[in-house]
Formats: C-alpha cells, structure tokens, sequence
C-alpha cells in the first residue's frame, strides 16, 4: 500500500541570515532586513496558494531587544513599512493576520499598526499569516504555568487535572485549534538551531534547514520543502 502524503497545515519559518545577506553585497543590515520584509509577502503568497492553513514567521524574539539601539528602532518600523505595502494584497488573497506576542510592550506606532492589521483582515477566512513579534517560547510557557498555577491557588483546579491539551490551550497558538502545532519548521541560512521558538508546539515537528539566507529563498525552494515534507515518514514518536 503507496504511503498517503502528509499534509502540510501549519508551516512555521526561522527567517534568518538577512544580516548576512546584506553583508555579502556591502550593504548595511537594515538593506537584508527590508529585503527580508519583501521576501515575507512573496513566501506568504506561494504558501497561500500551496494551501498552507497558518504560516508562522519569527520576526522578533524577547531576546531581540539587544540588539543596537538603531537597529531595533527599524526593526519596530518594519511592520508599518510591511501593511503600507502590502495590505491591499493580502486583503486581495483573502489573508487573516495574526501578531502573537507580548505586544503590550512595543511602541505605540508599532502596537497601533499590528492590532489595525488583524482588526482590518479579521474576516479574511484564507491562510493565517502568523507573525511571532516580541515573542520567547519560554516566557510563554512560564506565562501559561502562572495562569495554571493561579487557577490552582484560586480552587478552580486541581494540579491532577492539568493536561497537555489544557497547557496548549494556554499558549498564544491556542487560536489555531487543530492546527495549533506546526507539521514542519523550516529554518534558513544553514543555522540548526530552534532559538526559543515553539518549544512546546514543534514536539512532533519535521525540522527542514536550507542554507539559503532570508531573502533568497523563494516560491521554488519552498515548493522543494514543501514536496520533501509530503513524503517524510513522520512518527509522532512512534516507531
Ligand atoms: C521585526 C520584523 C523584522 C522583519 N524582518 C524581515 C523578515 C526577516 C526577519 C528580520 C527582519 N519583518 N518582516 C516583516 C515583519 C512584520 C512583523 C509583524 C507584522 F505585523 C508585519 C510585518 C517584520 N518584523
């Protein structure tokens, strides 16, 4: 019997190398990261029409804030630049924006634009582009024990009730109902490493590298990902 091909639902991307792909042509860095921003509306067009349902992109982690002052500073204003842009097109592709993160924590004009985007494609019923922006798996996990642990101290829960179905639904993935985890992480650049992201969701996740930094990795590699994903002999820690 041929094995049925795996669907891909929710695809989860670390876009990283921009730095370095601006420092290959003599540029400055905030020249990757804008064409690292470009690169976001092309892939989420591609995964769109591939029929990807969520489409998760690490954008800013909590770790980011240590970065050079100017930097973060261009960085808070890529998601301006991005719905300026772009948001006449992902309404056209029938897209539905959703930011996950600490969000209460950027500057206004950041926070104002993001809440516009998902308030404005809330209706949007095509892929989920999901951008995890000042976002820490870790620092969600804590988050979801101390909304467990409150319940326990208030007498609505019992610590024998927590289940793993219980704690998901007390990460910021919790929205995505079956779709929730990812089927496959891809990271680019050739780094292999998960940097504090989806700790708890990617447990069962494919893991997919490319040596390619951000901004040039295009609609055919990741059809190439894609169709590598589908015929993967996924376990789901079985044997
Ligand atoms: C911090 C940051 C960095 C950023 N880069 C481009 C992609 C590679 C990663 C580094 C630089 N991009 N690209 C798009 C956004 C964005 C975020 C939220 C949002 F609602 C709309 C757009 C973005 N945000």
């Amino acid at each position: 019997m041929s094995k049925t091909d795996n669907e891909l639902n929710h695809l989860a991307i670390i876009m990283d190398g921009n730095g370095r792909w601006a420092k290959k042509r003599h540029k400055p860095r905030f020249v990757g990261h804008r064409e690292g921003m470009d690169n976001v509306e092309r892939i989420t067009l591609a995964a769109n029409k591939l029929g990807i349902k969520v489409l998760t992109l690490y954008a800013f982690s909590t770790e980011n804030w240590a970065r050079p002052k100017e930097e973060v500073a261009y960085l808070m204003n890529l998601p301006v630049r991005f719905f300026d842009k772009y948001m006449p097109t992902l309404m056209e592709n029938n897209v539905k924006v959703n930011i996950m993160g600490y969000l209460d924590e950027l500057p206004e004009k950041t926070y104002k634009i993001v809440q516009r985007a998902m308030s404005e494609t809330a209706h949007n019923t095509g892929l989920i582009l999901n951008f995890a922006f000042n976002y820490g798996s870790r620092r969600e996990i804590t988050t979801a024990m101390k909304e467990l642990g409150g319940m326990i101290e208030a007498g609505t829960l019992k610590s024998e009730e927590i289940t793993e179905k219980m704690i998901s639904q007390h990460l910021m993935t919790k929205n995505f109902g079956k779709y929730q985890d990812p089927d496959l992480l891809i990271r680019t650049s050739g780094e292999q490493r998960i940097s504090n992201f989806l700790l708890w969701q990617l447990a069962y996740s494919e893991l997919a590298f490319s040596d390619k930094n951000w901004p040039d990795f295009d609609e055919d590699d990741l059809r190439k990902f894609v169709n590598d994903f589908k015929h993967r002999n996924r376990r789901f820690g079985k044997v």
